[in-house]
């Protein structure tokens, strides 16, 4: 039996239709428009595909796109004054600072610069408490993007053994956090785990957020089990560029009940939960109503 495809792309298309209508009702009721900043320092390769794609939708969906193209010698102080203005102007209600950031400026102080309430990717310390201790917070984009993956896949998630193969801040710690938080019995695994392969052979849900091609075989998968790839790797196979995950797909599809592909998968699904965020962001700012279903 092979698995089933949750088609990443055609959600995230259905979650874009549902921002775009609660930011028409926004405008036509309140006279608002979201507005989200992105901030790019610098050429970074893997940044590429995520800027192209970004702008465009934030702009479909209704919203006003602010983008920041800032040069690679760009000092600390002056993006730090440039998110000093995003935090005190009243059309941006979501920023974005584009990660990676060169090696001379402390990437921890500029994220925590960011107004919590227009930080639309969860990276500040007052976000990850927040999530952390089940309060209303902003929520990374991507976990987001998965979670929200896996609940139209299996409806109840409450009691299911699940697996996140990496600890970043950006990916394996929220997700662990939002597992837990749907009653999950949550292992978060990673490159130094011992014996990787029988851990998450345990796993009904399991998350590959490694960073490294093919990482996870067949065999590591339990039959049956739903298996999200986070990974965006770009390797070069008969004398092409290919993009694949983390995950050896063509011998986990084989086993898994249900598995993301790369690409279409989880990438879409990040972008479509950052319009979310911005969408709810805009809503707090402004005492109104959120939306629900975008939410963790
Ligand atoms: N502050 C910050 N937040 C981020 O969320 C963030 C970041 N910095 N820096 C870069 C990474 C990368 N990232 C991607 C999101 C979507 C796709 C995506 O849409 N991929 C598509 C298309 C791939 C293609 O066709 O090349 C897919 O997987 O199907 C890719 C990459 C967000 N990132």
């Amino acid at each position: 039996m092979s698995a089933a495809i949750i088609d990443g792309k055609a959600f995230a298309a259905r979650v874009r239709g549902e921002v775009a209508e609660g930011v028409a009702r926004l405008r036509a009721g309140a006279g608002i428009t979201p507005g989200l900043a992105v901030v790019l320092v610098g050429e970074d390769p893997a940044s590429q595909v995520y800027v192209r794609n970004k702008g465009a939708q934030t702009r479909e969906a209704g919203m006003a796109s602010f983008e920041h193209r800032l040069a690679d010698d760009t000092t600390e102080a002056d993006l730090l004054a440039l998110i000093a203005r995003l935090n005190a102007d009243p059309a941006v209600h979501g920023i974005l600072v584009q990660l990676p950031l060169p090696a001379h400026i402390e990437a921890d102080a500029v994220i925590n610069a960011i107004d919590p309430a227009k930080d639309v990717d969860g990276f500040t310390i007052s976000n990850v408490g927040l999530l952390a201790t089940g309060q209303k917070a902003m929520v990374p984009c991507t976990p987001l993007g998965c979670l929200l993956m896996l609940r139209d896949h299996l409806g109840e998630l409450s009691g299911l053994n699940a697996v996140v193969v990496g600890r970043s801040n950006i990916v394996g710690k929220p997700m662990a956090q939002l597992l837990l938080a749907e009653n999950c019995t949550v292992t978060l695994a990673h490159s130094r785990t011992r014996d990787l392969p029988e851990v998450c052979r345990r796993a009904d849900i399991l998350v590959a957020a490694v960073g490294r091609p093919e990482m996870i075989r067949g065999d590591w998968v339990k039959p049956g089990a739903t298996v999200i790839d986070v990974g965006i790797n770009r390797v070069e196979r008969d004398g092409r560029t290919r993009l694949v995950g983390d995950v050896d797909y063509a011998a986990a599809e084989a086993v898994a009940g249900a598995i993301t592909p790369v690409p279409g998968g989880v990438g879409p699904m990040t972008i479509a939960c950052l319009l979310a965020n911005t969408l709810t962001a805009a809503c707090r700012a402004h005492g109104l109503p959120e939306p629900a279903r975008l939410a963790a």
